[in-house]
């Protein structure tokens, strides 16, 4: 979390706000001062989101116009570098093929190069890489950076479970925020409406620069302060999108696949709660909650690879069916369910929780994908 300095007034369009100091530097335009953004990760949704900020960082004078994208650098069946296709064309051919970037977007494979300039952190990749990255950023970064989340997963230690903002506040030593809601990139990449929120531990000045930061017509975001509800939303509808899938492979139809819908609501919200008693109700009905359940429930990547494990009645598994249909996108579902019966079989609570206890022994070959409706 930023070290709260000297607290300092500054006069707002007539409103008196207190910032504190390393937040101050975000509302001076001087372009001395202009906050500059880097994007780690360069997947699909990684690629959208860089897209997003850099048509906002052109218009806005509180920012650089480059975004930098951290790209985990490969090479094409070409034999070119995806980053080196990326900066010519201005597309992301491997992740988000057929979309312009935004000209200000800079694809980076040096990580350290990454974020060397930047006072603000987007993290979008798989949750499975944000403990190495953190580690390799650890003394890297600027001093007032803040940081946001946009990565659905947690992670499970010998003391319990841990949230990837919280991950990367305690190892850099920054504040982070995060952004989760209804958001099915290849849908936002064309510039269909959809809705998201940030949740934010404390700070509404910093809440408010993400959401202008991220903000479009056809995005719009709102800030809750409610950062573990907004994240815990995020990661646990993966887990219901894994159940749907399963019941889209057996074709049990759409009132089952709403049950399941209503069931894991009901998990997500006793999960969080048990977990962080401060949980708001009210944040289930933001786009993070409801509406991303229902979307990833509908048409996300964690629901069509299930779908394809029930029909083949478990007998091909995830790891097999994710490379061959997402084509290096990953799912964060299954991996997500895994920890979470961690959580419960270590507490005690496995019975509390029937659906996500059910969707993990189906994952792992335990149960047949029939299960989940037992
Ligand atoms: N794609 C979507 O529609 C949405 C995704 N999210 C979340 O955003 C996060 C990132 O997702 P996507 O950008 O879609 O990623 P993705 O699913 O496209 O994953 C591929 C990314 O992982 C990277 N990668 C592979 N191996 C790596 C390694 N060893 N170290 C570091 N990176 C490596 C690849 O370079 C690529 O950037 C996830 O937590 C996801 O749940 C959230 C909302 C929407
Ligand atoms: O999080 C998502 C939409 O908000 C994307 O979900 P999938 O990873 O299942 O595609």
């Amino acid at each position: 979390m930023a070290p709260a300095l000297d607290a300092q007034e500054v006069s707002n369009g007539g409103e008196t706000l207190t910032l504190s100091q390393p937040h101050h530097n975000w509302l001076n335009n001087n372009a001395s001062h202009r906050s500059k953004v880097t994007v780690i990760g360069g997947g699909n949704w990684g690629s959208v989101a860089a897209k997003l900020i850099a048509s906002n960082t052109l218009k806005l004078t509180s920012f650089h116009d480059e975004v930098r994208m951290w790209v985990f650098e490969e090479t094409l069946p070409s034999g070119e570098k995806l980053t080196d296709v990326i900066n010519r064309t201005n597309e992301n051919v491997k992740y988000l093929r057929g979309i312009k970037l935004g000209k200000n977007v800079v694809a980076d494979p040096d990580l350290e190069n990454a974020v060397k300039d930047a006072n603000m952190l987007v993290f979008v990749t798989p949750h499975q890489f944000m403990e190495g990255i953190c580690k390799r950023l650890v003394g890297k970064i600027k001093r007032d950076t803040e940081a946001i989340s946009l990565v659905k997963g947690m992670e499970v230690k010998m003391d319990g479970p841990r949230m990837i903002s919280s991950l990367i506040s305690k190892q850099l030593g920054i504040n982070c925020s995060v952004l989760m809601g209804a958001n099915i990139a290849n849908e936002i990449a064309v510039g269909k409406f959809s809705e998201a929120t940030v949740g934010y531990r404390e700070n509404r000045e910093v809440a408010e620069k993400w959401v202008q930061l991220f903000s479009t017509p056809y995005f719009v975001v709102t800030a809750v302060q409610d950062i573990e509800g907004v994240e815990l939303c995020g990661t646990l509808k993966n887990v219901v999108a894994i159940a749907a899938g399963f019941v889209d492979g057996l074709e049990m139809g759409n009132n089952t696949k709403a049950a399941i819908m209503r069931l894991g609501l009901r998990e997500m919200k006793a999960f969080s709660k048990l977990l962080f008693p401060s949980v708001k109700d009210s944040t289930f009905f933001e786009s993070c909650g409801v509406a991303d359940l229902i979307t990833t429930c509908l048409g996300g990547r964690n629901r069509k690879v299930a779908e394809a494990f029930a029909k083949n009645g478990g007998k091909r598994s995830f790891d097999e069916l994710e490379a061959e249909m997402l084509q290096g996108q990953k799912l964060q579902g299954v991996s997500t369910a895994g920890e979470v019966y961690e959580v419960l079989s270590h507490r005690g609570w496995l019975e509390l929780f029937p659906l996500f206890s059910t969707v993990h022994e189906i994952s792992t070959g335990r149960l047949p994908p029939s299960a989940i409706v037992e």
